[in-house]
């Protein structure tokens, strides 16, 4: 795969000094679902309308499919499409005719068996009459998609595309999003929901004031969340772990009175038998064992919080 954006050490910083982005660099690859995930006010929309042109970086450089996005803002800006957070409609003006025109503010030909195939495609052929205002909320949000892939982009910006809709149609945008990967579009979308990454995202990014904190296959994420903690504890305190235990990654608990046993659940073998057998051959009286599981939540909020992600009950 190649890149399809690079962005590099972009900085933005809003007019009164405050620093919004402060040095991102971030490589998308062509038809991949990246998710970043951040806080309110972590930067996710300054982000995504400085690579879309919206609002000029204080430093920093954008490339889109080698296009400058300053110096070839023109053919940058037309391979991309941007979902807004905010529905921003024409109430009166009718859905064929808003798409339509969006295509056309792009400097494209009018073709409007390609306007058909995109709402089609988004279920929203039948409603190509309605007046946007006749719409519900769920429909509009579609609009707006349809709306962003008028022009034929290659790359697909949502920023929070399921802000505050139902669970069923949370699960309908993620089919959504999932057709237009298959169709090779790369999609970056921003969300506060951890489980909207995990669903659908190939790569998940963490932003927190301003800054890229982590950016991950999502399966490698998984991996950690697939981390396991075992804690046995002892009926007295221990001085030093006995020789036989020393062939486990083993740390000592609370007051020396628990063993911390990190595993991996995926694993063929997770050795906790042969570590409690041990135990009781090592001459230690267990009188309560814990296990603690960490999700992408947990590694979400430690890495925002500033701290390690812990294991969580
Ligand atoms: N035009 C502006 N002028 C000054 N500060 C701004 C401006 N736009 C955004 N900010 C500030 O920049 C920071 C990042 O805002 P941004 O909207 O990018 O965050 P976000 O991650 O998208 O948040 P949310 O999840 O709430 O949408 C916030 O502290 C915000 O108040």
């Amino acid at each position: 795969m190649s890149a399809i954006l690079s962005i590099r050490d972009l900085r933005k910083t809003y007019e009164g000094g405050f620093e919004a982005l402060k040095g991102v660099t971030l490589d998308i690859e062509q038809g991949e679902i990246l998710a970043l995930l951040g806080p309110n006010g972590a930067g996710k929309t300054t982000l995504i309308s400085t690579v879309c042109g919206i609002t000029n970086a204080t430093s920093g450089s954008v490339s889109v499919d080698g296009h400058d996005s300053v110096t070839g803002y023109r053919a940058a800006r037309s391979l991309i499409g941007l979902v807004p957070q905010e529905i921003s409609l024409e109430p009166f003006e009718r859905v064929l005719n808003t798409v339509r025109f969006s295509r056309g503010l792009f400097g494209r030909p009018r073709d409007d068996a390609r306007i058909e195939t995109i709402l089609r495609r988004l279920s929203l052929w039948d409603k190509r009459d309605s007046p946007i205002k006749a719409l519900s909320g769920g429909m509009k949000r579609r609009v707006l998609i349809a709306k962003a892939l008028a022009h034929d982009p290659r790359i697909l910006f949502l920023d929070e595309p399921t802000a505050g809709v139902d669970v069923e149609l949370r699960k309908d945008m993620w089919d959504t999003v999932a057709e237009l990967k298959a169709d090779g579009v790369t999609i970056i979308l921003t969300t506060h929901y951890i489980e909207e990454a995990e669903a659908i995202a190939d790569r998940v990014g963490v932003i927190n004031h301003g800054e890229l904190l982590l950016v991950e296959d999502k399966a490698s994420l998984m991996r950690r969340m697939g981390q396991k903690q075992i804690e046995v504890q002892l009926s007295a305190p221990v001085e030093t772990l006995p020789d036989t235990l020393s062939g486990y990654a083993l740390d000592l608990g609370a007051e020396r009175q628990s063993l911390i046993y990190t595993y991996d659940t995926r694993a063929e073998r997770t050795g906790i038998t042969a570590l409690l057998n041990d135990i009781a051959a090592a001459g230690l009286t267990l009188c309560d064992v814990q296990t603690r599981q960490s999700s992408l939540e947990d590694i979400f909020v430690g890495l925002v919080a500033g701290g390690q992600p812990e294991a969580r009950q």
